[in-house]
């Protein structure tokens, strides 16, 4: 295929590093395109879908990476900041282009080697292709870099060999059925643990709220597999971030309800999403449940002190008048939450990056106040977290527009090894049996698509 023109000509004016974007004329459903990736690309793949569809990113290959936690704030910025100058792109289409999927841990001072392996400190990567479907529509893009203008017509046309290859890559066999066992880790221990954060709270003023997580050890007859995974959880978990991020043979997957950030060029959106409660079998016992969740005291604290945080800290993000909207249920095939979004333009020169390492850990993941329950956290859980609960998401390096879910409701998987994740908001008036119920309901959309 020849070499467009639009790139000889970025090329004789200095870029080295290019992103080539293109509509593409058909392509399958996102699923079975990240299916076929599987013989080529697996252990350096991403998925990505937003709640209602409008986006979905599949990448493959890793053309370059970093490790977010070995950054200082200001090191990350200025490479974001070169990278915009640096990569010629040929079209400006919201989650096209250069961009960047992956997420930081939850607490990088606290590390979790285990399962995590490589994906312990986080990890951003810019793959070499990518499908975005932008409201159904499939595009692709094409990233590579040159020394020459041999070299770029060179890189061009591997590119296009493997989109091409991969677009015509046959479906790989079925897998056979899973065969899930499943441990609890120390759940006596972590019963314990919240009675004596309650007390914490009773007994120290100044902690409110701590959210405790625990896990739940698993292994497969099989190893792992994304796109099965990803099926089952799109089928049954509508209404989420669904995402997959591959390292070697480490997975990190989950369907999560919860927003953290969205930048585009002129706004902020961010959302409170806190207190639980199951669904019903019945419309009207669901109806009844639901307003048990918005009348119900302890979980208006729980969410109050969610909502409060984060509209302080979003505050400093946004020019003009904040938008707080009234509390809603969020449904979710297992459980709801309340749920209050907020939105607010944004501020001139802000970094997406740092504002969602500003918000993390909200009070819905970490507590309030944030260093004093992050430290109860790193004192209490005796592993650490990994990505469980930090933000996963994508930026762009082309307009630093971009979009961050927190890592909940999700599962670190490797080889035919995993745990799942479920943590809980702890306030002066949670109960531990009660606690450890929220967090079984919490398991469930993980434990549903693994089996
Ligand atoms: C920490 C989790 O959920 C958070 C998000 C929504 C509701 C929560 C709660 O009611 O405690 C948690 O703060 C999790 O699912 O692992």
């Amino acid at each position: 295929m020849k070499l467009p023109e639009a790139l000889a000509t970025a090329y004789e004016t200095g870029y080295r590093e290019f992103s080539w974007i293109a509509e593409l004329p058909q392509a399958e459903d996102p699923l079975t395109l990240f299916s076929k990736s599987q013989h080529t690309y697996k252990g350096q793949r991403f998925y990505w879908q937003t709640p209602a569809q409008e986006l979905t990113l599949i990448g493959c290959g890793q053309l370059a990476h970093i490790i977010p936690s070995q950054l200082t704030d200001l090191a990350l910025t200025q490479f974001m900041n070169d990278k915009q100058q640096t990569i010629y792109t040929n079209r400006n289409l919201t989650g096209t282009g250069p961009l960047l999927f992956g997420g930081l841990p939850f607490n990088q001072d606290h590390p979790e080697k285990t399962l995590w392996g490589p994906l312990d400190q986080g990890l951003f990567y810019l793959p070499a292709l990518m499908v975005s479907f932008l409201e159904g529509v499939p595009y692709i893009t094409l990233n590579f870099k040159a020394s020459s203008l041999a070299d770029l017509t060179d890189q061009w046309q591997l590119r296009q060999k493997e989109l091409q290859a991969w677009l015509e890559a046959p479906l790989p066999l079925e897998e056979e059925t899973a065969e899930l066992r499943t441990t609890e880790i120390n759940l006596e221990k972590w019963l314990t643990v919240v009675e004596q954060t309650v007390a914490a709270i009773k007994e120290k003023s100044s902690l409110k709220k701590v959210v405790l997580a625990r896990q739940l050890a698993i292994t497969n007859k099989h190893p792992w597999q994304s796109a099965t995974i990803l099926k089952r959880l799109a089928e049954q978990q509508q209404a989420t971030y669904l995402f997959a991020l591959e390292k070697e043979q480490h997975l990190f997957i989950g369907a999560s309800p919860e927003r953290l950030l969205q930048g585009t060029e002129a706004d902020y959106t961010t959302a409170c999403i806190a207190g639980s409660i199951a669904r019903g079998n019945t419309p009207a016992e669901d109806d009844r449940l639901g307003q048990e969740l918005l009348m119900d005291e302890k979980n208006q604290l729980e969410h109050q002190i969610v909502v409060d945080q984060i509209a302080r800290d979003f505050q400093q993000m946004i020019a003009e008048e904040l938008v707080i909207q009234p509390a809603t249920l969020l449904k979710n095939r297992d459980i709801q939450h309340l749920h209050v979004p907020l939105r607010g333009k944004r501020k001139a020169g802000t970094s997406l990056l740092e504002s969602v390492k500003q918000l993390h850990p909200t009070p819905a993941l970490g507590g309030q106040p944030k260093e004093l329950a992050r430290d109860f956290i790193a004192q209490h859980e005796p592993l650490g977290r990994g990505m469980y609960g930090g933000p996963i998401g994508w930026v762009s390096l082309q307009n630093d527009c971009g979009e961050f879910a927190v890592g909940i409701r999700s599962a670190i998987l490797s080889k035919q090894k995993g745990c799942l994740y479920a943590g809980c908001g702890i306030v002066a008036d949670s109960a531990a049996e009660a606690e450890r119920q929220e967090t079984a309901i919490k398991f469930q959309p993980m434990l549903r698509a693994l089996d």
